[in-house]
């Protein structure tokens, strides 16, 4: 038996396994099958499938990548947002390689991917979907689009094809310590009550993967699925847009349901309708923040800013700003949000925020 039927007998013996106590085991079991037949199936695509025009090279401050069903209007999106034209028609599968583009936004370079269409089955191989979900791991978001005409079982089956091969969007990785060890069996602990696995199903799946020492410690109240996610290292966890597109065809009511999901924007890139508040939201997903320097006794350089991530420290800016300044920090002076006074002394591990500025002195 080859491993698409392994897993697809396991897939069915899933939906007609009844959930109770009385098959929790089971089913955990199966679910680690499942995940390690899955897992073997993306092994040999590597190398032997990275395919022609998918190489593209990561540039700018963040790399964005086009996931959607053919002919929702990704083509459309990409010539409409950046320079660059990527051919768009009526017909499905219009796009057939990765045609990257910049969007500049706010000071920073955000690398958008068009991608050919995937469809049901992309992550078995179909079409070009392989050598697409290839790209979207590598990406820093997934800009889902879809068609506001049709119907959302679009979108779940895309969230499906990502899922299945290990792409999480939108989830934080499973709260779980987990290290293999030399020697001593499995040490499992929690740090809180468990509602839905135990130490016998951990054991179990542990097992699975031929794992017989280890260290396990749950820190929240995972289930099966969280604990073969640690497991496998092939996991990428990613924020994802969902962008509806072609709104000029819908209903305004339709429009304004859809716009209140969580992670939607909606637009329509024919008419360019709510582009900027797509770019809005684009912005905030990816986290990024505008930093400015300034020089001391002179004005703040606002022509050129730093892109960083939230959450960055006065110590990553000092990095940014040049390789050998965060061994030379003594202190700095930053003006903005992220202070209560502005200026106000920092040390190394200050937070900053979007548009503070900042003034490093020298030891
Ligand atoms: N009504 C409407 N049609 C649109 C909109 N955006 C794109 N389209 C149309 O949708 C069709 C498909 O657009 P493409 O940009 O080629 O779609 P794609 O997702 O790149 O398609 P593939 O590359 O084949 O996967 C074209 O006929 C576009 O004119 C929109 O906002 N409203
Ligand atoms: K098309
Ligand atoms: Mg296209």
């Amino acid at each position: 038996m080859g491993i698409l039927e392994k897993i697809s007998e396991i897939e069915k013996e899933i939906a007609r396994t009844q959930k109770n106590k009385a098959t929790e085991y089971h089913l955990g079991l199966l679910k680690a099958k499942l995940a390690k037949y899955r897992s073997q199936l993306l092994e040999p695509s590597k190398k032997a499938e990275k395919g022609e025009g998918f190489d593209v090279l990561k540039s700018g401050d963040a790399r964005v990548a086009l996931i959607g069903f053919p002919s929702v209007g990704k083509s459309t999106l990409l010539s409409t947002l950046t320079h660059t034209e990527s051919e768009a028609a009526s017909y499905e599968f219009t796009t057939l390689t990765c045609i990257p583009g910049v969007i500049q936004y706010k000071g920073a370079n955000i690398q958008l991917l068009d991608l050919p269409g995937i469809i049901e089955g992309a992550a078995q191989g179909k079409g070009r979907g392989r050598q697409v979900i290839a790209v979207a791991r590598t990406a820093d978001l997934v800009l889902m689009m879809l068609d506001a005409t049709k119907k959302d079982v679009h979108r779940s089956l895309l969230e499906k094809e990502l899922e299945s091969v290990g792409i999480r969007l939108n989830k934080r990785r499973p709260n779980i310590y987990f290290k293999i060890k030399k020697g001593g069996g499995i040490a499992f602990n929690s740090t809180c009550p468990l509602t839905k696995i135990d130490e016998k199903m951990v054991q179990m799946i542990l097992h699975e993967y031929k794992i017989f020492n280890a260290q396990v410690l749950f820190r929240e109240d995972c289930g099966a699925e969280d604990l073969i996610d640690v497991i496998s290292d092939n996991r990428v966890y990613l924020p994802c847009l969902y962008c509806y597109n072609k709104i000029d065809q819908i209903s305004i009511e339709e429009v304004d349901r859809i716009a209140r999901q969580p992670n939607s924007v909606v637009v329509s890139c024919n008419l360019k309708l709510n582009l900027d508040g797509l770019l809005d939201q684009l912005w905030e997903e990816l986290a990024l923040i505008r930093v400015y320097t300034k020089k001391p006794g002179q004005p703040p350089d606002f022509d050129d800013c730093l892109i960083l991530r939230r959450g960055v420290t006065v110590e990553h800016v000092c990095h940014a700003i040049h390789r050998t300044l965060a061994d030379a920090f003594k202190y700095g002076l930053v003006w903005g949000t992220s202070t209560k006074y502005s200026p106000q002394r920092v040390g190394s591990n200050h937070v900053m925020a979007d548009e503070d500025v900042i003034q490093v002195v020298k030891k």
